[in-house]
């Protein structure tokens, strides 16, 4: 046995928490998940509405095992007249490019089995072009905008160069707003230096900020 959870390297922690948050996600009953995703999905249409109606574009992930379902915000997206921007992973270099969709003809099948743009359909974004907004999917969260995720860095490398480009064109990051059920809330998700934090969470309650000013709309 690694001993107490304090003793244990921050990796090992993170791969201790990642089963037990894989395991605890997997066992909400598929109905509540869609319940409570369609909930999520409603409380952050609100809010974009009312605290955010300045916001042009959103990034958002293409669910799959048994993430929060983000579909009815990216439809939703589509209706309003938001660039909805979605992420194609390169596998090799663990790394993200961006395309924007207009309709689910523009997605396919890609690298882990996730839906992803269709480089045949749709143009790729430009290399310095930044979304008002990213939605972040992950296995586990807290309310100091630690996140946790399955642990390619993917979504900690993109945040790196989006911060570049947000110094190198004056511009403010994105928010980045994690997605998830309540159940997926933990006290402290184990997190290292490289690890970018969250400016909020979305769940079925609705979208709170986390307080971390880099990461918020006004900062
Ligand atoms: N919807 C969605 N898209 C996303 C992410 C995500 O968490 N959710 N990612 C978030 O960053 C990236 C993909 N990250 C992933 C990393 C590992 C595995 C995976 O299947 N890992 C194996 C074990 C490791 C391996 O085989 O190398 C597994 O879990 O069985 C899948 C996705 C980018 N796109
Ligand atoms: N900004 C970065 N630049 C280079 N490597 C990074 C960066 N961020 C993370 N990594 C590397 O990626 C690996 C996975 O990181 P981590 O465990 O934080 O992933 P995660 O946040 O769970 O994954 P994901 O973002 O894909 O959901 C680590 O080996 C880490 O060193």
């Amino acid at each position: 046995m690694a001993g107490t959870d304090e003793m244990m390297e921050p990796t090992d922690r993170k791969r201790a928490a990642r089963a037990m948050a894989m395991e605890l996600r997997g066992s909400i009953a598929e109905e509540l998940r869609e319940e409570r995703s369609r909930a999520a999905c409603e409380g952050a249409k609100q809010w974009l509405g009312q605290a955010w109606p300045g916001c042009s574009s959103m990034m958002l992930y293409m669910p799959f095992r048994s993430e929060l379902d983000v579909r009815p915000l990216i439809e939703w997206g589509w209706r309003s007249g938001i660039a909805v921007i979605v992420p194609r992973c390169l596998p090799e270099q663990r790394f993200m490019e961006l395309y924007r969709i207009h309709s689910w003809n523009d997605v396919h099948a890609g690298a882990y089995g996730i839906m992803e743009p269709d480089p045949s359909r749709v143009p790729r974004c430009g290399e310095q072009f930044m979304p008002d907004v990213v939605f972040v999917p992950g296995l586990a969260f807290d309310r100091q905008g630690g996140r946790l995720g399955y642990g390619g860095g993917y979504y900690d490398r993109f945040y790196d160069r989006l911060h570049g480009l947000s110094m190198k064109l004056e511009r403010s990051m994105p928010l980045w707003i994690g997605c998830g059920y309540e159940a997926q809330l933990v006290a402290e998700v184990p997190m290292e230096e490289h690890d970018a934090r969250l400016g909020a969470i979305m769940t079925e309650q609705g979208i709170s900020l986390t307080g971390n000013a880099r990461t918020n709309p006004q900062a």
